[in-house]
């Protein structure tokens, strides 16, 4: 008997071209967050050689996408157990060569997530800082591509330089923005109004107000602690915020089928094992 129809996976970029925006924050809360609702999620740190998901979650990796390239192991022998049920996929960090890694490794990398056993329902890629060749090229493999701003204007800049190059030499067309370390969504809304002014004035791109995440001294303090705010003090602000978040994101209308001849995660496996 045919089983329901089955849900391809959706690969999500969490960008923001500047550093410090809060994009490995927003990656792993919001991965726990969905991972808590219920959903099969495995995040993938790609900041090559400067990876922080790891250290944010206080796991010990002993190996990284390195050793992938080199042949000497596979992707899913990578994956890491973080709380939660949310699996991980470490970068890598003090190795020069991960950060330099050329075009074609790029896609070995992305290739590599065809071949999983388990395929999850959500992928979250967390980008590099920079308007880097490897940022541009995993942000436009993904599905979504979801922009973390906060209120400072070269966050915006930042933000409007990778919209640009992304709808320009990639045909991204379609970004989800998400507020961090904003006071309220008052805030938020307003952070979404000028990024999308500017953006609708030079290009043709539609910019998706998702959420906001407040600035909380509790997350700062569970990073401290090597944690995730939403698995340490799920009635936190913060915590709260990603929920909210997660609801948003699995409301999003199911992902057109990728592009024929574009590099993308999951591009050569259309379908997973669950119903989207
Ligand atoms: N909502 C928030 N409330 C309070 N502090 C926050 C919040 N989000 C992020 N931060 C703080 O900002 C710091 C930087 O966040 P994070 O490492 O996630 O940024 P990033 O964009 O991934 O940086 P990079 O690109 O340099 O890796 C965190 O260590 C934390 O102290």
């Amino acid at each position: 008997m045919p089983g329901k129809p089955r849900r391809r996976c959706r690969a999500i970029a969490v960008a923001g071209g500047k550093g410090g925006v809060g994009k490995s924050t927003v990656s792993v809360n919001l991965g726990m967050s969905l991972s808590m609702a219920g959903h099969d999620v495995m995040l993938l740190d790609a900041d090559m050689g400067l990876a922080n998901v790891d250290v944010l979650l206080g796991l010990t990796p002993s190996r990284h996408i390195g050793h992938l390239l080199d042949g000497e192991c596979g992707l899913e022998d990578l994956i890491l157990e973080a709380p939660r049920g949310l699996r991980v996929i470490p970068a890598g960090s003090g190795a020069r060569r991960l950060a330099q890694l050329d075009n074609g490794e790029h896609a070995a990398v992305i290739r590599a997530f065809d071949e999983l056993p388990h395929p999850p329902q959500y992928l979250l890629v967390d980008t590099a800082a920079g308007l880097s060749d490897s940022v541009a090229m995993f942000a436009a493999a993904t599905d979504d591509v979801m922009l973390v701003v906060c209120d400072e204007p070269a966050s915006l800049t930042d933000a409007y330089a990778m919209i640009k190059v992304l709808s320009r030499d990639f045909g991204v067309r379609r970004f989800r923005m998400v507020a961090n370390m904003v006071r309220n969504e008052g805030e938020a809304r307003q952070l979404h109004q000028k990024l999308s002014r500017v953006s609708d004035r030079f290009l043709d791109v539609v910019i998706d107000f998702t959420g906001w995440v407040p600035h909380d001294e509790r997350l700062r303090q569970a990073i401290r602690r090597q944690c995730a705010v939403v698995d340490l003090w799920p009635s936190s602000r913060s915590a709260m915020a990603f929920k909210q978040l997660a609801g948003a994101v699995d409301t999003w209308a199911e992902p057109e089928r990728a592009g024929h001849g574009r590099i993308a995660f999951f591009g050569g496996q259309p379908v997973s094992s669950t119903g989207w």
